[in-house]
């Protein structure tokens, strides 16, 4: 994550050459830069094997970007598929391996390139959803490339409310089948990543209907396209959804289904299952399947929302230091843009996100690591707040860094408009995070919704999970500061953003209370508070994010 590592551009002098504005602010650096580099990337011998693999992927002519900008999306998602076969048998000549500790590093240098990134996705829901025996099946066949898979779930008519999804799955006892349709075009998968072209396999998230009844929806694999010539497959209709903001190299698609027959064993069935008898069995949480969700919203973070922004900074704030423009002292050359006040103020506050950003990452994947390996052993009990943290963090970060990446491009004028800045393309790609894997205000009203349940079992003396125990701490009493330098204490801001979480959580509470106690519907009331409700949701993770950085 070396935010200052070395840079090329010159003003003023040979093309090329160490620009001496650079090298001037370098040596001034108040700290190492190469202790701080090891330190962000846990330890020297991290440092050095990130370093080996962005070396290894920017040396590989097949890596290069140099034409991106000048590539149609048909050439782009070629491309794409072509650096993706590659990185297969790179890593595999390289001894890496998608466990390893390399895996960020080569997601980091080449995400924004490969095609089949969903593929990973549908590799995880059936890690996570699926049996011993779907797991023995799928995941070799998947981790070899011998099927491409995506991941099913959005519909025309639905993204967000999936209660809503109209594609449903039949069982069929006679067959010991399930009959997957698409009853009306609002019914239609729109979105799946690899869904376009690529996949030859998906999982689909449907209804399912047992003699009649509605279960709900479940995942289910469904192969849409022959591994002998890749046509589509029998009942089944899907090609690319057009141009989009950014992602040209992915091929978003659309998928109907008519009358489509799959075994009774492509149910993902670790946690809900049909017998042959047509009884339907779930062991755990109703919410399960919406696991895989819990488990990327927490994967995007490290691996799409925040490395945008460290990119943006280190591009601005380079740029910054080389750009001269206008006078500050008079009868001086041209000053650096980096040393106007508004400069700093624009870009200073993104580069300490960046590094706040990095160090909650590290805590939120232990958290679900954790939670994951206690849902394993069939205990639940994690899930909601697994749910609530995930959806909170990765709305609040994905956010931000989409903010900080845009004040980033603007700050550098003209040139930060430029395709060829690299900005551009930061933020069209990044400000997609705010809407996939679930839409931001979505997900920060579900961790509102945690909140003021904790909040009341709180105020009546039960216990509450421990990343909310700061709701049951003594009511918060007047601010310590007695100056506002008192402010840059990390014990007196973090109390005072404490406070502000719990006056924003209690308020809204009261306010609930009071609408529902006046005669207001429940879910009128809810939605007359959802803009407060946003707010402190947002509020209690930067808490947290503030608490965890000043440890
Ligand atoms: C290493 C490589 C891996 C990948 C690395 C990076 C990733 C790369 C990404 C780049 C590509 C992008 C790909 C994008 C993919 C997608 O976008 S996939 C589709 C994503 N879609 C969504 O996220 C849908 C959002 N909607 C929902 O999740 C739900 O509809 C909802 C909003 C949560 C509402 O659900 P609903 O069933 O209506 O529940 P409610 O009535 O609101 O609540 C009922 C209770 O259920 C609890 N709950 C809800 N969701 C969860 C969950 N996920 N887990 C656990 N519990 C959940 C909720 O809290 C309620 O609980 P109670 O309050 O106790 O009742
Ligand atoms: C680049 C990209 C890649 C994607 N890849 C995939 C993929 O691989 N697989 C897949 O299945 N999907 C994928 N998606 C789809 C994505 O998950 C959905 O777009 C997302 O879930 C939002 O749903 P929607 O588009 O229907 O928007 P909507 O849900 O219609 O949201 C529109 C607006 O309504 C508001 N709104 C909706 N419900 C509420 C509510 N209850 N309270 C308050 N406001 C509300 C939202 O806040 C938002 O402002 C992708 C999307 C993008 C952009």
């Amino acid at each position: 994550m070396a935010l200052l590592e070395t840079g090329k551009y010159s003003q003023g002098s040979v093309p090329g050459s160490v620009n001496p504005d650079l090298a001037n602010e370098r040596q001034t650096a108040s700290f190492s830069v190469e202790k701080l580099t090891a330190w962000l990337d846990g330890g020297a011998e991290r440092t050095r094997l990130r370093r080996a693999v962005v070396d290894a992927i920017e040396s590989d002519p097949v890596f290069s970007r140099e034409n991106q900008y000048f590539q149609s999306q048909n050439e782009r998602y070629e491309a794409a598929v072509r650096k993706a076969v590659h990185l297969q048998k790179k890593m595999h000549e390289m001894g890496w391996s998608e466990d390893g500790p390399e895996f960020k590093y080569i997601y980091r240098a080449v995400a924004g390139d490969v095609a089949f990134l969903l593929h990973r996705i549908f590799m995880r829901s059936i890690s996570m959803l699926g049996s011993d025996e779907q797991v023995a099946k799928w995941i070799p066949l998947a981790s070899q490339y011998q099927l491409i898979g995506s991941y099913a779930q959005t519909e025309l008519g639905h993204g967000t409310y999936l209660q809503g999804l109209e594609t449903t799955a039949v069982f069929d006892v006679t067959t010991q089948e399930f009959i997957l349709n698409t009853p009306k075009i609002s019914a239609m998968k729109w979105w799946p990543g690899d869904m376009g072209r690529s996949a030859t396999h998906t999982v689909v998230f449907a209804q399912l209907y047992i003699h009649g009844k509605c279960y709900g929806i479940h995942p289910f694999i469904v192969q849409i396209r022959s591994l002998q010539d890749h046509s589509l497959c029998p009942g089944i209709i899907a090609g690319d959804i057009g141009p989009k903001m950014n992602f040209e190299h992915i091929d978003n698609g659309y998928l109907m289904l008519q009358s489509v027959r799959v075994p009774r064993e492509n149910m993902l069935n670790k946690f809900c299952e049909v017998q042959p008898d047509g009884t339907y069995v779930r062991r755990g949480s109703q919410k399960i399947n919406y696991f895989t969700m819990t488990s990327v919203r927490i994967s995007l973070i490290s691996g799409e929302a925040i490395p945008p922004l460290m990119k943006a900074c280190t591009i601005a704030i380079r740029y910054s230091a080389v750009r001269r423009q206008s006078k500050l002292k008079p009868g001086e050359q041209e000053a650096k843009i980096l040393d106007y006040q508004t400069q700093q103020e624009k870009l200073l506050p993104q580069l300490a996100a960046a590094y706040a950003f990095h160090f909650i990452d590290d805590y939120l994947q232990e958290l679900f690591d954790r939670g994951y390996r206690e849902i394993q052993r069939k205990n639940f009990d994690t899930l909601p707040e697994l749910h609530a943290l995930s959806s909170g963090f990765k709305a609040l970060v994905t956010q931000y860094c989409t903010s900080g990446v845009e004040i980033c491009l603007r700050a550098c004028g003209g040139h930060g408009y430029s395709l060829l800045s690299g900005l551009p393309s930061l933020y069209t790609k990044i400000i997609a995070s705010c809407i996939y894997e679930g839409e931001n205000t979505v997900l920060l009203l579900q961790t509102a919704r945690f909140l003021i349940k904790c909040f009341m079992a709180a105020s009546t003396g039960q216990s509450v999970p421990p990343s909310v125990t700061y709701l049951a701490a003594a009511k918060p009493g007047k601010c310590p500061a007695k100056n506002k330098l008192d402010f840059l204490r990390p014990d007196i801001y973090t109390e005072a953003y404490q406070h502000a979480a719990v006056r924003l959580i209690s308020s809204t509470a009261a306010k609930l209370q009071d609408l529902i106690q006046s005669g207001v519907k429940k879910h009128d009331a809810w939605n007359r508070c959802t803009v407060q409700l946003v707010q402190a949701a947002k509020v209690s993770k930067i808490y947290l994010l503030i608490w965890f950085f000043s440890l």
